[in-house]
């Protein structure tokens, strides 16, 4: 993920992003393919039976040498692995990759919004996360960026930051940027937010949980997709949060499920009850997404 965020970094400062518009507002850069081609051969080369999906299909994994990452964090590896994954074989497990998560801010030179996202799913479940910020620390003037990398695996806990809780008595919520519509906007105004922080990326959206800066993530609709969600939603698992669709049930990330997540998305920080989000979805959303 740290490599790919260096490519991620290094296309937007040769400036020719190669945009090719896979669909509706749905872009594709240079970036996208180019980090997707050095996650896929790094984490086929190392485990080759192994399903892993990327957002940008099929990648031609003949890339650079350097592109090709086999060394592993010695620090997390001497940690125990929990006893739950001690009997998991390849089979076991789905890789779910967003390359490049905010492609559009990405176009847009909303560099902070941009995440690398790595979901591990065991059995369907999303347990394992990576997601690496290439912008973290982005100083416009030098344009220098150092990037930062958040794990987590559910059982085991985090890395990389310092979780942070979201203040007492007031509600921040955040949401998309670009695609609201007035079921996202009902579902927001049901909770009476004291602000609302509209940004890009699922990634991002969940960081902001993990560090403290909103409550909750409300998206009422069907935008986005298993690559999305799974690492972030490991990563906040793993802190004490939780992610659900929005009547809060759990998605599945088995290898075969269907990539849209249709139900949208619903995720609370740590500390905050879960629950009571839900609790508080009118019918007519729930209906909406039955
Ligand atoms: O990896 P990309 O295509 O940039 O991922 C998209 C999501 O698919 C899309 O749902 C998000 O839309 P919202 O901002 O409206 O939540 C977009 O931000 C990216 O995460
Ligand atoms: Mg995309
Ligand atoms: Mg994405
Ligand atoms: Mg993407």
């Amino acid at each position: 993920a740290t490599r790919a965020g260096k490519i991620i970094r290094d296309v937007m400062s040769r400036g020719e992003l190669g945009i090719v518009e896979k669909g509706k507002n749905d872009l594709q850069t240079e970036a996208d393919r180019s980090a997707q081609r050095c996650i896929m051969a790094s984490l086929s080369r190392q485990y080759p039976t192994v399903a892993i999906i990327g957002e940008e299909g099929p990648s031609n994994c003949e890339v650079p040498s350097d592109w090709v990452v086999t060394d592993c964090d010695q620090t997390i590896l001497s940690l125990q692995c929990p006893s739950e994954y001690l009997q998991v074989t390849d089979k076991d497990i789905a890789v779910w990759v967003d390359p490049l998560d905010g492609t559009s801010e990405y176009t847009q030179g909303l560099l902070e919004h941009v995440t690398v996202l790595v979901g591990i799913a065991v059995k369907g479940r999303a347990v394992g996360g990576v997601i690496h910020q290439p912008y973290y620390n982005h100083s416009a003037g030098t344009g220098e960026s150092i990037g930062r990398t958040f794990w987590g695996l559910v059982g085991l806990g985090v890395g990389g930051f310092t979780p942070q809780d979201p203040p007492p008595g007031r509600l921040i919520i955040t949401t998309t940027r670009s695609h609201s519509n007035e079921l996202v906007q009902k579902a927001l105004d049901v909770f009476n937010p004291d602000e609302v922080l509209r940004v890009g990326g699922a990634g991002h959206k969940v960081l902001l949980l993990m560090e403290g800066k909103a409550h909750a993530y409300v998206f009422a609709s069907k935008g986005c997709k298993k690559w999305d969600t799974c690492a972030p939603e490991a990563v906040l698992t793993a802190l004490g949060g939780k992610l659900t669709d929005i009547h809060g049930n759990p998605y599945e990330y088995d290898k075969d499920v269907q990539h849209t997540n249709a139900r949208g998305v619903l995720a609370t920080a740590r500390g905050i009850s879960h629950a009571s989000f839900v609790s508080k979805i009118p019918q007519e959303i729930r209906d909406a997404f039955a």
